[in-house]
């Protein structure tokens, strides 16, 4: 089939032909989705294959999951406030719909101290993902959008559910009224600015994923001043900074000027392990402002108040104790198990003559699979290996020929999975 063809189920537009109709029209935008978002795919691949080869010993490469256990220092002070619960002294109701004061300052000095990121422009929630999507209510359907492709298909999926998007084109696989910026090998993973269009709002997500990528601080002084220029707010997505092990900033707000620019999303998920128990923050600087002079963070506030009643008093005291010195140590022991997982993945992909990307500031492996379809390549390792991974036509029309490995695994695990791939073409 031509390289274009998305030989992905289509999203499933049927219509039911029994039982009642209401006379409620359907979300016209909802109708422009392609098909389910990719994740929930990935996972119902991994388990029809599980169902036909229930001895395969699956490994679970594909979904960015955590797995490895949360510190005990971190799960004691979400039991001692949950258990603080059950008595009259320790029970709290509603909190802050910002989010705890300790928290929000706590996030402020961990991750901004040296940026000028103030407290109360900090709000806590329940992970990034949701965050992105409260954004996209901010924003609302009229603003255009630019996007990194391949890039977390939250961004592009969340545009074409608020009605930012036009119709998907599936000669090029893609939305109407998307700017896609190609971030590839060939151009360093970095936009080429000169030629990209003016966007309201422009998505970009360092470390990248899927590609791994970690952009340079000239790159992103690069962005901040396009931004400028153009009178457009970036939606900076940080989910992956604590991965970054090289002088790449952790942070747009590291960039001088990103204050009038930019928002900054990130995570407890990815470093803390909090992909289940929620929680997330999002950075909107007091001097962001729109066309009409009139302070984002003072509408943001009021869809957090009014779409968001505040994240889980028991993920905040976790939050909390993930910030602590002891907790963060102990998280950054974490990271770096991954980190050493994704080196022995990328390792095992480069034994058999492949290019490989990402894998050092982030932990998602990129490999190169030259004149194939992603789709098929996600086949045949899980068939030849029993091995999940996400192909990277998912991320966008820039991750054909690619696929993305996650690093997040038991080591022994990730040994095997190495062990096996070796002998992929054997
Ligand atoms: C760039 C980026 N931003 C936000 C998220 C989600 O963060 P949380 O909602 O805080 O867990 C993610 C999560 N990504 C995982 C999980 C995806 C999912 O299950 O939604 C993945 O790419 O496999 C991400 O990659």
């Amino acid at each position: 089939q031509p390289k274009t063809t998305w030989n992905r189920p289509k999203f499933n537009n049927e219509k039911s032909t029994v039982g009642h109709c209401t006379r409620v029209p359907r979300n016209a935008n909802m109708e422009k989705l392609q098909s389910g978002y990719l994740f929930p795919e990935i996972c119902m691949r991994e388990f029809e294959h599980s169902q036909k080869y229930p001895q395969a010993g699956l490994i679970r490469l594909g979904v960015g999951d955590t797995t490895e256990p949360i510190p005990d220092i971190i799960t004691s002070a979400m039991a001692e406030h949950a258990h603080a619960l059950s008595t009259v002294q320790g029970y709290r109701g509603y909190g802050a719909e910002q989010g705890d004061t300790a928290l929000r300052k706590a996030i402020a000095e961990t991750f901004y101290r040296d940026v000028g990121v103030k407290a109360n422009e900090v709000f806590v929630s329940d992970g990034a993902q949701c965050d992105i999507s409260r954004l996209q209510m901010l924003m609302g359907p009229n603003v255009s959008v630019a996007v990194q492709d391949p890039s977390f298909p939250g961004y592009i999926d969340s545009s074409v559910i608020v009605g930012q998007a036009g119709m998907f084109q599936d000669e090029n696989g893609k939305y109407e009224n998307i700017v896609y910026m190609k971030c590839g090998h060939e151009n360093n993973f970095f936009p080429d600015l000169s030629t990209t269009s003016r966007t309201d709002i422009i998505f970009f997500c360092s470390p990248n994923n899927p590609t791994g990528y970690a952009a340079s601080r000239q790159q992103l002084q690069q962005l901040v001043e396009f931004a400028k220029a153009n009178g457009s707010i970036i939606v900076y997505d940080s989910a992956y900074a604590t991965y970054i092990s090289d002088e790449s900033p952790k942070s747009i707000f590291e960039i001088p000027g990103a204050k009038e620019v930019a928002i900054e999303v990130s995570s407890f998920s990815k470093f803390a392990g909090f992909t289940g128990v929620r929680l997330g923050w999002t950075v909107v600087p007091e001097e962001l402002l729109y066309l009409n002079g009139f302070p984002v963070i003072k509408d943001y506030n009021r869809i957090v108040c009014t779409c968001f009643n505040g994240a889980s008093s028991v993920a905040q005291a976790g939050g909390l104790a993930c910030l602590s010195k002891d907790g963060y140590r102990a998280l950054s022991a974490v990271v770096d198990y991954y980190k050493g997982n994704a080196g022995i993945i990328a390792d095992a992909f480069a034994s058999l003559g492949l290019k490989v990307y990402g894998g050092k500031n982030a932990p998602y492996v990129w490999v190169h699979f030259p004149g194939m379809s992603s789709w098929d390549i996600f086949s045949e390792i899980l068939e030849k290996t029993h091995i999940v991974t996400v192909p990277g036509r998912g991320f966008g029309p820039g991750g054909e020929e690619y696929i993305r490995v996650s690093a997040f695994g038991q080591r022994e695990r990730i040994l095997e999975a190495s062990r096996r791939l070796k002998n992929l073409y054997k």
